[in-house]
């Protein structure tokens, strides 16, 4: 891994007296995408906003290549920091052109190398040919691809960014996550993104970190936020799943009502005790074959796939993804086979 680019050590920040957040501590290695995911109001934009230097921490400190910027006593002024900023409302400047907006971080340098960059900055956002445009000519995905263009132009060595996207409908905003990883990663850069769209997050990052009410729950690879997360709370906030209760045979194997299921364990199982193990949707195979045949609660029809919310027993459900030509009904029995790969569990509630 390279060296840490930033570094937060046990941060704490807030507002009037009240902690927002609370002992977080991450690294992001140089070049490395990272998403901050959570539920609303837990405190993943106030981070971005004391990495930024807008608010003052009260405790612990921030690191950026190495430097000390921020903690209880001492607090780097934002334009000091070497960093480039995306927010939600796309701030151009509107009395200037695209061209105008992008060189603005580059007004120090001479007039060629400015034009340079702007052009090749335009170019990674694919805007070439709107330099003369004004803000308010251009559609609101047109506006954050300037706003992007104009951040990355100074060549900042960690860009920040806040839902940059928020504002757009879904299809243009999964589709400008998807090129946004592209162009962070043309242009080596380092970055920092706050989201709550957790397809966003899995789509772009090498790195997640999952917040809830200040604190950092899990910071780790998309794959193992999903298929190793650490709690309960990361496993549910990480996609779909669905929870079966079961007794621990040994580390391996845990028996529920609906078989054993076995697998390598990432924690360690204590035999005899009671555990919730999570199955994702693709760890319920349908299956015409299969003998187990459970009582469709629930069909969603989302295009590309069939979710199916299966009953077992009296109180539990499974969840089951289908190829979208399944056409089992709601009230009819899906035949399925459980397929875990690894087995992950958590005491029961
Ligand atoms: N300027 C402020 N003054 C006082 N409280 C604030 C301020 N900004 C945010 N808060 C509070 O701090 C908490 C965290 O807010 P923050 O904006 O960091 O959350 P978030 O995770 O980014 O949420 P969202 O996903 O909705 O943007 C919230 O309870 C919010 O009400």
């Amino acid at each position: 891994m390279n060296p840490p680019l930033l570094t937060l050590d046990n941060l704490a920040c807030g507002y009037h007296q009240q902690a927002v957040v609370k002992d977080l501590s991450l690294e992001l290695a140089a070049g490395e995408i990272a998403c901050l995911l959570g539920p609303s109001g837990c405190g993943k934009t106030t981070t971005l906003r004391a990495i930024a230097g807008l608010e003052p921490v009260t405790g612990g400190s921030i690191h950026i290549q190495g430097r000390q910027v921020s903690s209880r006593s001492r607090q780097l002024p934002p334009e000091k920091r070497g960093l480039g900023m995306v927010f939600q409302e796309h701030a151009l400047f509107p009395h200037l052109t695209v061209a105008d907006n992008v060189a603005f971080g580059l007004r120090k340098q001479p007039r060629e190398q400015q034009r340079q960059r702007v052009s090749e900055c335009l170019d990674r956002v694919r805007l070439s040919g709107m330099e003369d445009r004004y803000p308010h000519e251009l559609s609101g995905g047109q506006q954050q691809r300037v706003a992007l263009a104009r951040a990355l132009a100074p060549r900042p060595a960690l860009l920040l960014l806040d839902e940059p996207f928020a504002s757009l409908d879904l299809d243009l905003r999964r589709a400008l996550a998807r090129e946004l990883g592209d162009i962070l990663r043309q242009e080596n850069v380092t970055a920092l993104l706050v989201t709550h769209d957790q397809e966003e997050a899995f789509a772009l990052a090498d790195r997640v970190g999952v917040m809830r009410q200040g604190q950092l729950e899990q910071w780790d690879t998309p794959y193992n936020i999903y298929h190793a997360p650490a709690n309960r709370f990361v496993a549910e906030f990480a996609g779909y799943g669905s929870f079966l209760r079961g007794e621990v045979v040994d580390d391996n194997t845990v028996r529920t009502s609906l078989g054993e299921l076995t697998g390598r364990s990432n924690t360690t199982l204590t035999p005899g005790g009671n555990v919730d193990v999570l199955l994702r949707p693709e760890d319920v195979i349908a299956d015409e074959s299969a003998h187990l045949a459970l009582p469709v609660t629930r069909r969603q029809f989302t295009g590309a796939t069939i979710l199916y919310h299966l009953r077992v027993g009296a109180a539990e459900t499974l969840l089951c993804q289908t190829d979208s030509h399944t056409n089992v009904v709601e009230g009819d029995a899906l035949h399925v086979r459980l397929a875990t790969k690894h087995l992950v569990a958590f005491e029961a509630n």
